[in-house]
């Protein structure tokens, strides 16, 4: 499909030559349904009843539209990375700083949600670094402020990542997957939330280019593989990941061996808590975006996650240095062009 889209040349041409989130595409697959985007790449909140506020508190971000120049502290912003631990996060916008030699990276990173206590959420220079917690509520909750936060501060074309730790499907452990769609524990490629009493179903689409592009910039000498693959993002970590070790568990090996192998035959390469509901919530606010995670075990082979601490975090910071490695490209691009 041709795209026509004014980010193309607003974006960078070479790496981003199309994406999926663009107008063309959004229209053919939401056909009646408003563009969430302006023109200048900023993000439009498709919600007319924003518009009856005075202020609007982004309670769990400890911030606001009034005592906080939003467009001042995050205008700048091109890249969100959010994954589930505040340590994680934090150590990313440290690897951020340093990888790409911002001031930052001699200074001590402030939490600016520090007023909520809830999350983390770390600056530096073009990066914000977010925690989301475990699970769909506790990340869906604060990606909506985030989302809300990068429209009033006027952040044009920004990319989301999630970077997160998951269980493999014949892989071997402490390999990395790059996202190509969510999947529910239903199976279905999407994110299915009650909305006053009835169950609203958001496509699970992830932004493939984004995908293609993470996965381009695996190198030859990197120790870990990185696959491309679907995700399923389960409401649990026990009995909604067909473990067979959690408090209750009422089918047998060969129920779970079932699901995993049929997990497998639909192309999902790994099961965390949460990408289904990333992707339908940056895909349904117009916001490319890409799921990055490690796996610590393969889930063919068992349950349990054995690794030792140190390795565990080794191997956390494989998803950091993949999308280190796009974030910087991106800017080195820029520079080029
Ligand atoms: O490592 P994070 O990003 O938290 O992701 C995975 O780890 C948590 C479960 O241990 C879930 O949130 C799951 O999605
Ligand atoms: O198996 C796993 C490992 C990490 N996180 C998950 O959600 N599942």
């Amino acid at each position: 499909m041709k795209c026509d889209c004014d980010f193309v040349i607003r974006d960078n041409p070479r790496l981003f030559a199309h994406y999926d989130n663009c107008r063309l595409m959004w229209n053919e697959l939401n056909p009646g349904k408003e563009y969430p985007r302006n023109n200048d790449g900023t993000i439009k909140l498709l919600n007319k009843h924003l518009l009856e506020l005075n202020v609007d508190i982004l309670y769990h971000l400890g911030l606001d539209t009034q005592n906080y120049d939003l467009p001042a502290m995050f205008g700048d912003v091109k890249f969100v990375c959010m994954g589930g631990t505040k340590y994680r996060m934090r150590d990313f916008a440290q690897y951020i700083a340093e990888l790409l030699d911002l001031p930052e990276k001699n200074k001590k990173l402030v939490n600016l949600t520090k007023h909520s206590q809830r999350y983390a959420m770390y600056k530096v220079g073009p990066v914000l670094s977010v925690s989301h917690g475990i699970g769909v509520p506790s990340m869906t909750t604060v990606l909506q402020e985030v989302i809300k936060l990068l429209a009033y501060a006027k952040v044009k074309d920004p990319i989301i990542f999630r970077i997160g730790t998951s269980g493999g499907l014949d892989i071997p452990p402490g390999s990395v997957v790059v996202s190509s769609f969510g999947l529910n524990g239903n199976l279905g490629k999407t994110y299915d939330i009650p909305v006053l009493g009835k169950t609203r179903q958001l496509p699970s689409i992830l932004d493939s280019r984004v995908c293609q592009e993470v996965h381009s910039l695996s190198a030859d000498n990197d120790d870990f593989n990185t696959y491309i693959g679907g995700t399923m993002g389960a409401d649990d970590f026990y009995i909604g990941q067909g473990r067979l070790d959690g408090p209750f568990c009422d089918y047998t090996q060969a129920d779970k061996m079932a699901f995993l192998n049929t997990l497998k035959d639909l192309g999902v390469r790994n099961i965390e808590m949460e990408a289904n509901a990333f992707a339908a919530y940056t895909r349904a606010a117009g916001i490319r975006a890409g799921i990055i995670c490690v796996t610590f075990l393969n889930r063919l082979l068992g349950d349990q996650v054995t690794p030792n601490k140190t390795t565990l975090n080794e191997w956390q910071k494989r998803p950091m240095i993949v999308a280190g490695r796009y974030i910087a490209k991106y800017f080195e691009d820029i520079k080029i062009e």
